[in-house]
């Protein structure tokens, strides 16, 4: 007989509307949903909201990086987010150019077997050859429908436009998502070597090599790319005003782009790259890097609006000591910070305490809409009776103040350390099983699976439609239209 969990006495917060009502868990899914309802495990969620857990879509665990690899893995890294109310995570599967995708597939699977949340992979398109379009269909086959494309770090990750575009027309074909990492590699490369000769080295030099017109017009590139695919597109990371404002356009137009504002940028701004200490600013540089407050305005309107849809961390964390490989020269200092713990508890406080976000919109932003576009919707992402057991029961009156000393990231710092919170899981569950028990952490590695996302989201679907129906076609003549032969 397998064992009944009820949470009970909460408040079920979900992205459309909020009621009460207990939840009943078994064999790790939803089965039942109402009042008085009992088991042999109760769960007091008295003066809490129950939330489908948080999805974060963009992670890099043990990611081979700049030289180097990011410090938290599968583990760690799962064990972080469920600390922070997310019961999933999408981290980047990144063949090296000229690397079988799926030799890289069976490298990110290995890696991933100690992971204490579920997850998947998006498949990153490092380089372009036949042998990479026949692959895609394989990934598709294995259950990714989502391939990654890096406009910046040339000579690395970056691809071409031409490979931008025969890329996206093939994810058109397989009805996947194609996603872009928007920055203008070429202009940031240039502008990496004008600072250093001008004798730039320290941190600051991150942020002046990458403007907000580098991402800017990547963005628009990559969306103009994209529709003449007739494709959707996915920008990751999108962190100023100009970014927003072509994504924003193009919705405007009917075009199928969505955007993802990071936590860090929401909340951090440039003036960290001048912190006289050399540690701390290098410890945030990442890419894009943090903008000054008028963009926060704009991703937070975005989020307020729809114009943007996800929250997201880039979770990428070096150690001290890897940052410190760029102490001499910026563009050696390993790009990315933490944030997965951080990301649920720090958008609660500077977006639903403070009146930017309804609780509705914040579960929209942490979990539901990500679970629609990357189609694995209800299965997670939501609350409803066959839905997967991923939840956080929300305690909106816990505080803490972020610090290294006690969070579950593997690195020394934290990029939000000293910050106050209030807003905090008082469980956690996985697929039912309770993984975080107010504060204490009890996930267990290897309990996380890889979660398959089928092709041909409704979005997909409705865009090769429409695309075929306003198809350019050839005009039929009769003969007493056409010129007579000469
Ligand atoms: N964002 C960042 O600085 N590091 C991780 C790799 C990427 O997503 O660009
Ligand atoms: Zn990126």
């Amino acid at each position: 007989m397998s064992q009944r969990t009820v949470i009970k006495g909460g408040t079920i917060v979900a992205a459309d509307r909020s009621y009460e009502a207990d939840v009943a868990i078994e064999d790790g899914k939803i089965v039942q949903i109402g009042t008085n309802l009992n088991g042999d495990k109760v769960l007091d969620a008295e003066g809490c909201y129950v939330m489908p857990g948080g999805i974060d879509p963009h992670v890099h665990l043990e990611m081979p990086f700049m030289g180097t690899h990011s410090k938290d893995d599968f583990e760690s890294g799962t064990r972080a987010g469920l600390a922070g109310g997310t019961t999933m995570v999408v981290d980047f599967c990144l063949p090296s150019p000229g690397q079988s995708m799926l030799e890289a597939l069976e490298a990110w699977h290995a890696k991933s077997k100690r992971a204490c949340a579920d997850y998947s992979f998006h498949m990153a398109v490092t380089w372009w050859s036949e042998q990479v379009f026949n692959e895609m269909q394989q990934v598709v086959d294995l259950g990714i429908n989502s391939f990654k494309h890096f406009m910046a770090y040339k000579g690395a990750l970056m691809v071409e436009d031409d490979e931008l575009f025969d890329s996206f027309r093939r994810c058109a074909a397989l009805g996947a998502l194609p996603m872009v990492h928007a920055e203008n590699g070429d202009v940031v490369a240039t502008m990496q070597q004008k600072l250093l000769a001008d004798g730039i080295r320290g941190p600051e030099g991150h942020g002046l090599s990458r403007p907000p017109e580098v991402e800017g017009e990547a963005t628009n590139r990559a969306i103009m790319i994209a529709d003449m695919a007739g494709v959707p597109l996915y920008v990751v990371h999108t962190s100023c005003e100009q970014a927003h404002e072509a994504i924003r356009r193009a919705r405007q137009k009917g075009m199928r782009v969505f955007g993802e504002p990071l936590i860090q940028h929401l909340v951090l701004d440039e003036s960290e790259y001048r912190n006289p200490s050399w540690d701390h600013a290098a410890q945030r540089v990442m890419s894009p890097p943090f903008r000054d407050k008028s963009h926060q305005d704009s991703l937070w309107a975005g989020l307020q609006a729809g114009s943007l849809q996800v929250v997201a961390t880039d979770h990428c964390a070096f150690s001290i000591e890897q940052k410190r490989n760029g102490i001499d020269d910026f563009t050696k200092i390993p790009n990315g910070t933490g944030g997965l713990e951080d990301r649920m508890p720090v958008l609660w406080s500077e977006g639903v305490n403070t009146g930017r976000l309804t609780p509705n919109e914040f579960v929209a932003v942490t979990s539901t809409n990500i679970a629609k576009i990357l189609n694995i919707y209800p299965q997670k992402g939501a609350i409803v009776e066959g839905s997967d057991a991923d939840l956080v029961v929300w305690d909106p009156k816990k505080s803490k103040t972020i610090s290294p000393e006690t969070q579950q990231s593997v690195v020394e710092y934290n990029v939000f350390a000293g910050r106050e919170v209030t807003g905090l899981p008082r469980y956690t569950l996985s697929r039912g099983e309770v993984a975080v028990d107010d504060g204490k952490i009890c996930a267990t590695p290897g309990h996380g699976r890889f979660v398959e996302r089928a092709p041909f989201p409704e979005v997909n679907k409705a865009l090769s439609k429409w695309k075929e129906l306003t198809a350019p076609r050839q005009v039929q003549r009769s003969a007493e239209n056409m010129p007579a032969c000469v």
